[in-house]
Order: C-alpha cells, then sequence, then structure tokens
C-alpha cells in the first residue's frame, strides 16, 4: 500500500493479479505535430512498458485504454500510431482494436489469449468520458456496465491525468479489485516524500509560465509550511520582483499584462508580506535591440528572457545545501539556446546535490533529453503537468481517492 495523506494506495504487489484479464489506464497522450498529425515525443509511451510487461508476464491478458487530446482540438487523434509505438518498445505484439465498448471491442477482449495485448482506441470517443462526475455516477456509466464484466482487475497507471474525474479513472474502481500500475506507484511515492518532514531543507524552483498555477501553490506551499525557500525564474519571478516594488520596466510590464497577470501583483505582494519564503533573482538576462545583457534586478534595461549569472550562483548554493529540491517550469525562454543555460547549470546543480530531486513539466523534462525513466533513489523524474503542480499544491487527486475508496469497498468484499 502507498499511504499518501489520508489515502491507502494498492500497489500491483498487494493485488498480485495472475492469469487475469486487465485493464490498464495509462496516460499515453502525446504532443502532435500539427503538419502531419505525426507523435512529436513519446516519453509518456516509453513510461508505462514496466507496467505491462510486468502484468503479461505473470500470464494476464492486459488492455491498455487512454485518452489523446481534447475533441475539437488538433492533437484528438486515433490511438494507432501509439500502438505501433508501444509495439516497439514492449517488443510484444499489440493488437490495435478500432473501437472502445461496442460489439467488436467486447468481442477482442472477449477472445484474448493469456499474455496478449489489447490497446483500445481514444476512450474520449466516448461522450461519459468527457463528464467530470463523482465516481459513485462513473461507476453507472454505460462504458463500467459495458466493460467491467469482462474484466477481473484494473490498473491505473494514467497519473498524469488523476487530477480528472472521468469514467475512465475514477468509474472502475468501484466496481473492480483496483490498484495503482509502476507509473503510478512511483510518482505517487516520489511526490509524497516532499510531505516528509524529515527530508529538509526543502527548496523550490518554480519557473516557466504558468504564472497563476505556480501563485496557487506557492500560496499552498506557504499555507501549509512545505517549502523552506522558492526560488523563482521565469515569469513568476517577473510578477513577485514587480510585487516586491522593483521598477522592471514599460516592456516587462507589458509582458505581464499580455498574460493576463498582472492583476496577481496584491496576491503576490500578500505572500510577501506575510513572510513567504519567496525569493527573486538578483540579476536577469535581457534582450535588447537584438543583444543579449546581464543587468543587475534594479536597472533593467530590455526585455527579461532569463535569470542572471549571479543568481545561477546565489541559487546554487542553496540547492548544493538542500534535503530535497523540486525543480518546475525552466528559469528562462529555453527555446532560444541564448536563454537555457541558467535552467541547465541549476539542473545539473541539482543532479550533482546529495539532495532528492523532482522534476516535472514538458520543459524541464525537455533539457534531460525527454526521458521519463531516469529517475533513482535520488531522483524523480514526474509524467504529470498539471497532475504534479496540483499534487504539490495539496489538493486532492480524484483518481487516487477512487482507489483509496477501492481499497476500502471492493477489496474488503
Ligand atoms: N522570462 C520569461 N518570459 C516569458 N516566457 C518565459 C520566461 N521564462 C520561461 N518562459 C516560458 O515558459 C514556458 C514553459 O513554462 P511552463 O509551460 O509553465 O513549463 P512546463 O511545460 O515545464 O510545465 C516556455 O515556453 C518558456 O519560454
Ligand atoms: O497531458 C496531460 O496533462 P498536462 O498537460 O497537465 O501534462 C494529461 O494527459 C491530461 O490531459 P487533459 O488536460 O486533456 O485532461
Amino acid at each position: 500500500m502507498i499511504k499518501v495523506n489520508e489515502l491507502n494506495i494498492p500497489t500491483l504487489d498487494d493485488l498480485n493479479f495472475t492469469n487475469s484479464k486487465v485493464m490498464v489506464r495509462v496516460d499515453i497522450n502525446s504532443p502532435v505535430d500539427v503538419k502531419n498529425g505525426k507523435l512529436l515525443d513519446d516519453s509518456r509511451i516509453r513510461a508505462h512498458v514496466d507496467t505491462i510487461r510486468e502484468l503479461v508476464n505473470k500470464g494476464n491478458s492486459v488492455v491498455l485504454i487512454s485518452h489523446q487530446g481534447r475533441p475539437g482540438d488538433n492533437d484528438f487523434t486515433d490511438l494507432s500510431e501509439h500502438s505501433r509505438l508501444l509495439q516497439k518498445y514492449l517488443d510484444l505484439e499489440v493488437e490495435f482494436v478500432d473501437d472502445v465498448m461496442g460489439p467488436y471491442a467486447r468481442e477482442r477482449i472477449k477472445n484474448m489469449k493469456s499474455g496478449s495485448v489489447i490497446l483500445l482506441d481514444n476512450i474520449r470517443f466516448v461522450s461519459e468520458e468527457l463528464i467530470e462526475a463523482s465516481p459513485l455516477q462513473h461507476s453507472r456509466s454505460f462504458l463500467v456496465k459495458r466493460l467491467s464484466p469482462l474484466f477481473q482487475g484494473y490498473v491505473n497507471d494514467a497519473f498524469a491525468t488523476s487530477h480528472r474525474s472521468q469514467a475512465s479513472l475514477v468509474g472502475f474502481p468501484l466496481v473492480l479489485r483496483s490498484s495503482a500500475g509502476r507509473v503510478m506507484e512511483r510518482e505517487v511515492s516520489a511526490l509524497a516524500k516532499v510531505f516528509n518532514e524529515e527530508d529538509s531543507p526543502k527548496i523550490f524552483i518554480m519557473g516557466g509560465g504558468k504564472v497563476l498555477d505556480s501563485l496557487r501553490i506557492i500560496e499552498n506551499l506557504v499555507k501549509r509550511r512545505l517549502a523552506d525557500r522558492i526560488l523563482t525564474g521565469g515569469l513568476i519571478a517577473e510578477l513577485f520582483a514587480v510585487a516586491k516594488g522593483l521598477d522592471l520596466g514599460k516592456e516587462n510590464l507589458q509582458v505581464l499584462e499580455k498574460v493576463g497577470v498582472l492583476g496577481l501583483v496584491t496576491r503576490a505582494r500578500k505572500l510577501l508580506l506575510s513572510g513567504a519564503p519567496v525569493e527573486i533573482p538578483v540579476d536577469f538576462k535581457v534582450e535588447r535591440e537584438g543583444k543579449v545583457y546581464e543587468e543587475p534586478a534594479n536597472k533593467v534595461n530590455g526585455v527579461i528572457k532569463d535569470i542572471g549569472s549571479a543568481t545561477v550562483g546565489i541559487y546554487s548554493s542553496f540547492i548544493r545545501d538542500a534535503k530535497t529540491i523540486v525543480m518546475r517550469g525552466p528559469m528562462g525562454i529555453i527555446e532560444d539556446e541564448r536563454f537555457r543555460e541558467s535552467s541547465k547549470i541549476l539542473l545539473r546543480n541539482s543532479m550533482e546535490s546529495p539532495g532528492y530531486l523532482i522534476i516535472g513539466g514538458g520543459h524541464m523534462i525537455s533539457l534531460l533529453g525527454g526521458d521519463v525513466n531516469v529517475s533513482s533513489s535520488k531522483m524523480h523524474v514526474s509524467t504529470g503537468g498539471g497532475a504534479l503542480l496540483l499534487f504539490l499544491a495539496g489538493e486532492k487527486l480524484p483518481a487516487l481517492e477512487a482507489l483509496d475508496i477501492s481499497a476500502r469497498e471492493v477489496l474488503k468484499k
């Protein structure tokens, strides 16, 4: 069992599925190249290989379900390319079933041989999946009623979607013996460590562009006294610099206004006044007329694109002394090579620090070469974006709650 907050989540070790038919909810939702519809990155597909192989090796037949994109968006595609990539990484035949819960899908599932693998099509082709509803309500959906009688168990390995209360995530655990898969287990155990008092000092390095999300996390971290220091970069650093009264110049205020976050200055100021341990950069890399300059934070003249080298030095000294380090969001506009260095140095120093490191979000992972399977006893790379943020902010994740309900109500029967 993984114990996280007040939840008890069964793992594959607790249920030990053998020679059974098991449904596995994965998150292989991947970025799509809008020009040709091809997948741009397959790290989420690779992440689930261990869970699937383990189940297959124990004689189980495995039926995988996942979503891809949202209806109406460019990345809302079928899962045929995903199945080819899964087959390649698993080195096992993966049958792609171009149906979700109709007679064809049910017939293919009924006729599965032991140790075989099926990938059903995009679960969001089913309208019930698109509603956020309670586990009880979803357990009565057509999706759950049609598919669950074909299975002996359900495994949720989709940590990156665990902040959604959708049928494929919260409905099945109420009617099937259910556990977390290895990705989910790895994610939840590693992230729960952040809440372990003994691993202090805890340092959060927060950058990137999701300013409102970051502010929400910082408010929660402060309220729950989870962070000893919060080192800011990216747009959130600019917000706090303004809140501290620094004059960043018209151009940078315009950037904050354009992304709709200038109105958050008062909230940031309130946090600072309440004694929040938020550090802001002492210098920035700015771009002016196509050239790059490093300038002190109180004398900025140009558009801020990254944190400066004095800040990198100071942040690195905090990193060296930390027991737990969480990194989410880059320090600068890393798409431009000239502004990638600070994030890379902080990432390298965090990896070399004796502290435990958690890295999340697509941009930081891209600095690691897109490999989400590099977790070790010293470091955890999260597959999650929104889910990671919400978990760290102390909010409840519906998919985890559903597994806890399952442990109490289905396993005990
Ligand atoms: N100072 C900055 N000004 C504008 N954008 C920034 C700045 N620093 C970082 N960014 C942008 O933040 C984006 C990444 O942020 P975000 O989506 O929050 O991270 P992640 O994808 O890792 O969760 C990048 O596109 C990067 O260009
Ligand atoms: O990519 C995902 O989330 P993320 O963009 O927060 O990492 C998950 O697959 C959830 O997808 P959704 O946000 O369409 O529910």
